[in-house]
């Protein structure tokens, strides 16, 4: 059972997570959640959508959302923010950053690319870390799934990955008790791991998954992953249609790697996430195809579900958009722009299949644009 205290936030939780979650409606299986959608900003039929395009490749991949939304008619008002986490401590990025928070917190819905974060400088937290942690969009979703005509080692590979968002390493929480001395505090709360739990299990049945495993360190950090894994193990016990298990996350690396199709459902604490998604992403054509969300009770915001920011092809017209495009097909869905999501999607992917134009990371030489042009080509011919 669980305190009375947790119960009260698990049945908050439970009305966030019945309205929040839907069943998946979609030719992939991607998840579709969803928020009331009267609180959305809709004028004249377009529902408006913050937009950051974010760093390194964001802009190119974002105008490529940008012209296939067009094409197809997609009744989305762009509200674009051009925040940066390249310029620290700028009073000007700033203040992009508040005005960001605020568009979103307005429009509930969001396509976000990623922010960069310098790794030589101190004192300077990511936006990307801070955004989520603002809105409370503790949830984060990566979906791992084959994309047919991507040749990868191991077929039939569909799991997704929901990592807790908001919590765990990414506290930000460090300091130098000595000199030579750091301490790093990863954070685990039962509230927090409550609501993953409770958010993994209500998704899984929403989406007609069978079994989820929880991913956890629990041997070595006994007390942090313990909660998380013994929260996990508890919240099982009122699902039990589904099957459950719990891995080392260690183990679990390797298992994706050599045996990926025994996942279903992966659910862990943050940093784990970051690492099993990039894992996940490997398996299937890498980063730029792999698509994520965000999710609170209120909020979801859409981007690439293993978030590279691409700084080293910056301008040069060679990222793949895909990822941002099945980002933004699942935040159609989420709108419930089904027609839209569908035709965008079946375009995406029928390019992909034929193999006649396709970006480097995948194995080609299409440009960005040239990418975008064969999908505006194939929306005409559906
Ligand atoms: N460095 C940063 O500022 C941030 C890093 N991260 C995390 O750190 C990890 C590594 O990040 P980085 O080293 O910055 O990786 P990165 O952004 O340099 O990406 C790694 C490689 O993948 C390629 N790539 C990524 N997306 C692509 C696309 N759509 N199309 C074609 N090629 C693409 C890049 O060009 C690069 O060669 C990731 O897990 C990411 O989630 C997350 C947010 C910010
Ligand atoms: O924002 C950053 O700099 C890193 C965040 C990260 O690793 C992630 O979003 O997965
Ligand atoms: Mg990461």
């Amino acid at each position: 059972m669980l305190s009375h205290t947790s119960q009260k936030s698990a049945q908050t939780l439970l009305r966030g997570a019945s309205r929040c979650i839907r069943p998946a409606m979609t030719t992939r299986g991607y998840a579709e959640h969803a928020r009331p959608l009267d609180k959305t900003t809709t004028f004249g039929g377009k529902t408006t959508v913050t937009l950051i395009p974010g760093d390194g490749i964001g802009a190119e991949v974002s105008e490529s959302v940008k012209e296939v939304f067009k094409a197809v008619n997609a009744p989305i008002q762009w509200e674009q923010v051009d925040v940066s986490g390249m310029e620290i401590g700028d009073k000007h990025m700033e203040d992009l950053f508040r005005e960001s928070i605020a568009s979103v917190k307005r429009n509930k819905v969001a396509l976000k690319g990623i922010l960069h974060t310098p790794v030589e400088r101190s004192g300077h937290q990511s936006f990307n870390v801070a955004l989520r942690q603002e809105l409370d969009i503790f949830a984060s979703l990566t979906s791992i799934k084959n994309l047919p005509g991507i040749e990868t080692r191991h077929k039939n590979v569909d799991f997704c990955i929901i990592r807790e968002n908001t919590e765990g390493e990414y506290s930000g929480l460090e300091h130098q008790s000595v000199n030579g001395v750091v301490e790093s505090l990863k954070i685990i709360t039962r509230e927090k791991s409550e609501r993953i739990a409770k958010f993994a299990f209500a998704f899984a049945l929403a989406n007609n998954r069978k079994k989820i495993t929880c991913i956890h360190k629990a041997n070595i950090m006994k007390l942090a992953d313990g909660l998380f894994r013994n929260t996990f193990k508890k919240m099982a016990e009122n699902y039990p249609t589904l099957e459950c298990n719990d891995m080392i996350v260690d183990n679990a690396s390797m298992q994706c790697v050599s045996k990926p199709q025994q996942f279903d459902v992966m659910v862990m604490p943050n940093l784990y996430g970051g690492i099993l998604s990039n894992i996940g992403a490997g398996l299937v054509g890498g980063p730029g195809v792999v698509p994520g969300c965000n999710m609170g009770n209120e909020i979801a915001l859409f981007e690439p579900g293993c978030r590279h920011v691409g700084l080293d092809i910056k301008g040069k017209d060679q990222a793949n958009p895909t990822a941002l495009l099945l980002s933004a097909v699942m935040m159609l869905r989420h709108l419930g722009h089904h027609a839209h999501a569908d035709l965008i999607e079946r375009a995406v992917l029928g390019v992909i299949a034929e193999g006649k134009t396709r970006t480097r990371d995948v194995g080609g030489d299409a440009t960005t644009q040239q990418f975008t042009r064969a999908i505006l080509d194939k929306v005409e011919q559906l």
